[in-house]
Protein backbone atom coordinates (compact mmCIF):
# COMPACT_ATOMS: atom_id res chain seq x y z
CA UNK A 1 0.00 0.00 0.00
CA UNK A 2 1.18 3.34 -0.65
CA UNK A 3 1.43 6.06 1.60
CA UNK A 4 -1.51 8.72 1.69
CA UNK A 5 -0.04 12.26 1.10
CA UNK A 6 -0.05 14.33 4.33
CA UNK A 7 0.41 17.68 4.83
CA UNK A 8 1.83 18.58 8.37
CA UNK A 9 2.30 21.87 10.10
CA UNK A 10 4.19 21.37 13.66
CA UNK A 11 4.86 23.64 15.92
CA UNK A 12 4.17 26.52 13.71
CA UNK A 13 5.03 30.17 15.38
CA UNK A 14 4.92 33.72 12.91
CA UNK A 15 2.84 36.23 11.46
CA UNK A 16 3.67 39.54 10.35
CA UNK A 17 6.54 42.52 11.29
CA UNK A 18 5.54 43.25 15.28
CA UNK A 19 2.52 40.76 15.22
CA UNK A 20 3.11 37.02 16.15
CA UNK A 21 -0.18 35.64 15.17
CA UNK A 22 0.65 32.26 15.19
CA UNK A 23 1.81 30.78 18.66
CA UNK A 24 2.36 26.70 18.52
CA UNK A 25 -0.12 25.75 16.08
CA UNK A 26 -0.31 21.11 14.95
CA UNK A 27 -2.18 20.25 12.15
CA UNK A 28 -1.92 17.50 10.33
CA UNK A 29 -4.41 16.45 7.18
CA UNK A 30 -3.99 13.72 5.52
CA UNK A 31 -5.57 12.40 1.91
CA UNK A 32 -8.73 10.22 2.42
CA UNK A 33 -9.15 12.04 5.95
CA UNK A 34 -12.46 13.02 6.76
CA UNK A 35 -13.54 16.93 6.35
CA UNK A 36 -12.06 18.98 8.77
CA UNK A 37 -13.34 22.57 10.06
CA UNK A 38 -11.18 25.51 10.89
CA UNK A 39 -12.98 28.14 13.00
CA UNK A 40 -12.51 30.92 15.48
CA UNK A 41 -13.42 34.44 15.73
CA UNK A 42 -12.17 37.07 13.39
CA UNK A 43 -8.82 38.02 13.13
CA UNK A 44 -7.50 35.18 15.46
CA UNK A 45 -5.16 33.74 12.45
CA UNK A 46 -7.44 31.46 10.28
CA UNK A 47 -6.06 33.03 6.82
CA UNK A 48 -3.05 33.51 7.79
CA UNK A 49 -2.86 30.09 9.08
CA UNK A 50 -3.25 28.94 5.61
CA UNK A 51 -1.19 31.32 4.26
CA UNK A 52 1.35 29.42 6.05
CA UNK A 53 0.33 26.05 4.91
CA UNK A 54 -0.31 27.14 1.23
CA UNK A 55 3.88 28.43 1.39
CA UNK A 56 2.85 32.55 0.97
CA UNK A 57 4.25 33.17 4.24
CA UNK A 58 7.25 31.79 6.18
CA UNK A 59 7.12 30.69 9.56
CA UNK A 60 9.38 32.14 12.56
CA UNK A 61 9.31 28.59 14.22
CA UNK A 62 8.05 25.10 13.38
CA UNK A 63 7.80 23.50 9.58
CA UNK A 64 5.24 22.99 7.09
CA UNK A 65 5.67 19.87 5.28
CA UNK A 66 4.32 17.89 2.38
CA UNK A 67 4.88 14.18 2.02
CA UNK A 68 7.80 15.02 4.61
CA UNK A 69 9.63 17.50 2.55
CA UNK A 70 9.41 20.61 3.66
CA UNK A 71 7.41 23.44 1.37
CA UNK A 72 9.43 26.31 2.05
CA UNK A 73 12.48 25.00 0.43
CA UNK A 74 11.19 22.54 -2.11
CA UNK A 75 13.03 21.84 -5.16
CA UNK A 76 10.82 22.76 -8.05
CA UNK A 77 9.43 19.19 -9.28
CA UNK A 78 8.55 18.08 -5.34
CA UNK A 79 6.95 22.67 -5.68
CA UNK A 80 5.07 21.55 -8.95
CA UNK A 81 3.44 18.48 -7.29
CA UNK A 82 2.49 20.09 -4.13
CA UNK A 83 0.49 22.64 -6.06
CA UNK A 84 -1.33 20.30 -7.90
CA UNK A 85 -2.51 17.86 -5.28
CA UNK A 86 -2.74 20.46 -2.33
CA UNK A 87 -5.11 22.78 -3.48
CA UNK A 88 -6.21 26.49 -1.81
CA UNK A 89 -9.37 28.36 -2.75
CA UNK A 90 -10.34 31.89 -1.17
CA UNK A 91 -13.30 34.14 -1.62
CA UNK A 92 -11.89 35.61 -4.71
CA UNK A 93 -9.57 32.78 -6.52
CA UNK A 94 -11.54 33.13 -9.53
CA UNK A 95 -10.50 35.66 -11.91
CA UNK A 96 -12.07 35.44 -16.63
CA UNK A 97 -9.53 36.99 -18.70
CA UNK A 98 -11.42 34.76 -22.00
CA UNK A 99 -14.72 36.36 -22.60
CA UNK A 100 -15.75 33.98 -24.41
CA UNK A 101 -15.46 31.32 -21.88
CA UNK A 102 -18.57 29.15 -20.65
CA UNK A 103 -18.50 26.85 -17.92
CA UNK A 104 -18.15 23.76 -19.40
CA UNK A 105 -15.07 25.22 -21.21
CA UNK A 106 -13.64 26.41 -18.16
CA UNK A 107 -14.17 23.05 -16.45
CA UNK A 108 -12.90 20.97 -19.33
CA UNK A 109 -9.91 23.21 -19.62
CA UNK A 110 -9.31 21.84 -15.81
CA UNK A 111 -10.09 18.76 -16.55
CA UNK A 112 -7.81 18.22 -19.14
CA UNK A 113 -5.20 20.01 -16.51
CA UNK A 114 -5.61 17.41 -14.12
CA UNK A 115 -5.08 14.21 -16.65
CA UNK A 116 -1.55 16.53 -17.68
CA UNK A 117 -0.37 16.01 -14.06
CA UNK A 118 -1.36 12.28 -13.72
CA UNK A 119 -4.03 12.72 -11.85
CA UNK A 120 -6.67 10.11 -13.49
CA UNK A 121 -10.51 9.15 -12.41
CA UNK A 122 -11.11 12.97 -14.05
CA UNK A 123 -15.06 13.39 -12.82
CA UNK A 124 -17.55 13.86 -15.22
CA UNK A 125 -18.50 17.59 -15.44
CA UNK A 126 -22.71 16.64 -14.56
CA UNK A 127 -21.12 15.40 -11.27
CA UNK A 128 -19.16 18.39 -10.91
CA UNK A 129 -21.84 20.98 -11.43
CA UNK A 130 -24.31 18.42 -9.30
CA UNK A 131 -21.82 18.62 -6.25
CA UNK A 132 -21.53 22.78 -6.29
CA UNK A 133 -26.17 22.30 -6.93
CA UNK A 134 -25.71 23.81 -10.43
CA UNK A 135 -28.03 22.75 -12.56
CA UNK A 136 -27.51 21.47 -15.82
CA UNK A 137 -28.31 24.24 -17.69
CA UNK A 138 -25.68 26.33 -16.34
CA UNK A 139 -22.78 24.08 -18.23
CA UNK A 140 -23.45 26.38 -21.36
CA UNK A 141 -23.56 29.82 -19.82
CA UNK A 142 -20.54 32.24 -20.34
CA UNK A 143 -18.66 32.44 -17.24
CA UNK A 144 -18.93 36.46 -17.55
CA UNK A 145 -22.51 35.55 -17.08
CA UNK A 146 -22.62 34.38 -14.02
CA UNK A 147 -23.43 36.42 -10.33
CA UNK A 148 -20.66 36.26 -8.23
CA UNK A 149 -22.06 33.45 -5.76
CA UNK A 150 -22.06 31.40 -8.87
CA UNK A 151 -18.64 32.22 -10.22
CA UNK A 152 -17.75 31.06 -6.31
CA UNK A 153 -19.04 27.50 -7.10
CA UNK A 154 -17.84 27.52 -10.89
CA UNK A 155 -14.43 28.06 -8.88
CA UNK A 156 -15.21 25.35 -6.44
CA UNK A 157 -16.10 22.84 -9.09
CA UNK A 158 -12.49 23.69 -10.85
CA UNK A 159 -10.79 22.86 -7.90
CA UNK A 160 -12.37 19.45 -7.44
CA UNK A 161 -12.24 18.77 -11.28
CA UNK A 162 -8.44 18.28 -10.69
CA UNK A 163 -9.21 15.26 -7.94
CA UNK A 164 -6.44 17.23 -5.33
CA UNK A 165 -4.88 15.17 -2.74
CA UNK A 166 -6.54 17.62 -0.26
CA UNK A 167 -8.51 21.01 -1.07
CA UNK A 168 -8.57 24.39 1.52
CA UNK A 169 -11.05 26.40 1.52
CA UNK A 170 -10.66 29.68 3.00
CA UNK A 171 -14.13 31.27 3.04
CA UNK A 172 -14.89 29.83 -0.03
CA UNK A 173 -19.13 30.68 -0.29
CA UNK A 174 -19.22 34.05 1.09
CA UNK A 175 -20.85 35.71 -2.27
CA UNK A 176 -22.93 32.25 -2.31
CA UNK A 177 -26.73 32.43 -0.40
CA UNK A 178 -27.53 30.15 2.15
CA UNK A 179 -30.19 28.32 0.67
CA UNK A 180 -27.46 27.25 -2.39
CA UNK A 181 -24.56 26.68 0.72
CA UNK A 182 -27.12 24.16 2.29
CA UNK A 183 -27.45 22.44 -0.36
CA UNK A 184 -23.93 21.96 -1.70
CA UNK A 185 -22.51 21.48 1.79
CA UNK A 186 -23.03 17.22 2.26
CA UNK A 187 -22.96 17.00 -2.01
CA UNK A 188 -19.73 18.22 -1.53
CA UNK A 189 -18.83 15.87 1.58
CA UNK A 190 -19.57 12.83 -0.64
CA UNK A 191 -18.03 13.86 -3.72
CA UNK A 192 -14.28 14.78 -1.37
CA UNK A 193 -15.21 11.42 0.26
CA UNK A 194 -15.44 9.70 -2.95
CA UNK A 195 -12.44 11.52 -4.52
CA UNK A 196 -10.30 10.70 -1.92
CA UNK A 197 -10.04 14.31 -1.37
CA UNK A 198 -9.51 15.88 2.55
CA UNK A 199 -11.25 18.79 2.59
CA UNK A 200 -10.25 21.67 4.92
CA UNK A 201 -12.75 24.27 5.90
CA UNK A 202 -12.50 27.77 7.06
CA UNK A 203 -15.27 29.46 7.75
CA UNK A 204 -17.58 31.43 10.06
CA UNK A 205 -20.05 30.12 9.26
CA UNK A 206 -20.98 27.70 12.18
CA UNK A 207 -23.92 25.74 9.89
CA UNK A 208 -21.79 24.84 7.09
CA UNK A 209 -18.95 23.38 8.86
CA UNK A 210 -21.14 21.42 11.19
CA UNK A 211 -23.02 20.02 7.64
CA UNK A 212 -19.71 19.43 6.27
CA UNK A 213 -16.92 18.76 8.74
CA UNK A 214 -16.81 15.78 11.49
CA UNK A 215 -14.35 17.37 13.32
CA UNK A 216 -13.24 20.82 13.95
CA UNK A 217 -10.31 22.94 15.17
CA UNK A 218 -11.24 26.39 17.23
CA UNK A 219 -7.94 28.83 16.64
CA UNK A 220 -7.52 31.32 19.83
CA UNK A 221 -4.39 32.92 21.05
CA UNK A 222 -2.23 32.09 18.31
CA UNK A 223 -3.57 28.34 18.72
CA UNK A 224 -6.31 25.53 18.67
CA UNK A 225 -7.30 25.92 22.13
CA UNK A 226 -10.33 23.00 21.47
CA UNK A 227 -11.09 20.34 18.97
CA UNK A 228 -13.06 17.87 18.55
CA UNK A 229 -16.79 17.38 16.48
CA UNK A 230 -18.41 21.07 16.34
CA UNK A 231 -21.37 20.37 18.78
CA UNK A 232 -18.85 19.25 21.61
CA UNK A 233 -16.38 21.85 21.29
CA UNK A 234 -19.39 24.59 21.76
CA UNK A 235 -20.36 22.82 24.59
CA UNK A 236 -17.27 22.65 26.25
CA UNK A 237 -16.61 25.59 25.53
CA UNK A 238 -13.21 25.22 26.65
CA UNK A 239 -11.90 29.02 26.04
CA UNK A 240 -13.50 32.33 26.39
CA UNK A 241 -13.78 33.24 22.81
CA UNK A 242 -15.56 29.57 22.47
CA UNK A 243 -18.00 31.07 25.40
CA UNK A 244 -18.51 34.23 23.50
CA UNK A 245 -19.64 32.39 20.59
CA UNK A 246 -21.77 30.11 22.30
CA UNK A 247 -23.56 33.25 23.60
CA UNK A 248 -24.06 35.04 20.72
CA UNK A 249 -25.84 32.38 19.02
CA UNK A 250 -27.12 30.39 21.48
CA UNK A 251 -29.72 28.85 19.17
CA UNK A 252 -27.19 27.53 16.67
CA UNK A 253 -25.40 26.28 19.54
CA UNK A 254 -28.48 24.43 20.94
CA UNK A 255 -28.57 22.81 17.48
CA UNK A 256 -25.51 21.43 17.00
CA UNK A 257 -25.59 19.73 20.74
N1 LIG B 1 -0.73 41.26 5.40
C1 LIG B 1 -0.81 41.52 6.72
N2 LIG B 1 0.05 42.36 7.33
C2 LIG B 1 -0.03 42.62 8.65
N3 LIG B 1 -0.96 42.10 9.47
C3 LIG B 1 -1.86 41.27 8.92
C4 LIG B 1 -1.85 40.94 7.52
N4 LIG B 1 -2.87 40.09 7.27
C5 LIG B 1 -3.50 39.90 8.47
N5 LIG B 1 -2.90 40.59 9.45
C6 LIG B 1 -3.27 40.63 10.87
O1 LIG B 1 -3.06 39.30 11.41
C7 LIG B 1 -4.12 38.96 12.29
C8 LIG B 1 -4.79 37.68 11.81
O2 LIG B 1 -5.43 37.93 10.58
P1 LIG B 1 -6.17 36.80 9.74
O3 LIG B 1 -6.64 37.42 8.46
O4 LIG B 1 -5.29 35.62 9.65
O5 LIG B 1 -7.40 36.46 10.71
P2 LIG B 1 -8.70 35.57 10.43
O6 LIG B 1 -8.87 34.71 11.62
O7 LIG B 1 -8.59 34.90 9.10
O8 LIG B 1 -9.82 36.68 10.39
P3 LIG B 1 -11.23 36.72 9.62
O9 LIG B 1 -12.03 35.62 10.23
O10 LIG B 1 -11.76 38.07 9.96
O11 LIG B 1 -10.94 36.53 8.16
C9 LIG B 1 -5.04 40.15 12.36
O12 LIG B 1 -4.71 40.90 13.48
C10 LIG B 1 -4.75 40.92 11.07
O13 LIG B 1 -4.98 42.29 11.26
Amino acid sequence: MTARSTLLARDLWGGYPGNEVLRGVNLTVTAGDAPVGIVGPSGMGKTTLVRFLRGTLRPSRGTVTYNGRNTAKMPRRDAKAFKAEVRFMSQDSLTITDPQLTVTRYLKSALAEARKGGRTHATPIEELLDAVALEERYAKRNMLTLSGGERQRVALAVALATRPEILVLDEPLTAVDPQARGAMARRLATLTGRLGTALVLVSHDLELVERMCTHVHFLADGTFVSSGPLGEVLAKAEHEAIREIAEAAPLAVQRFR
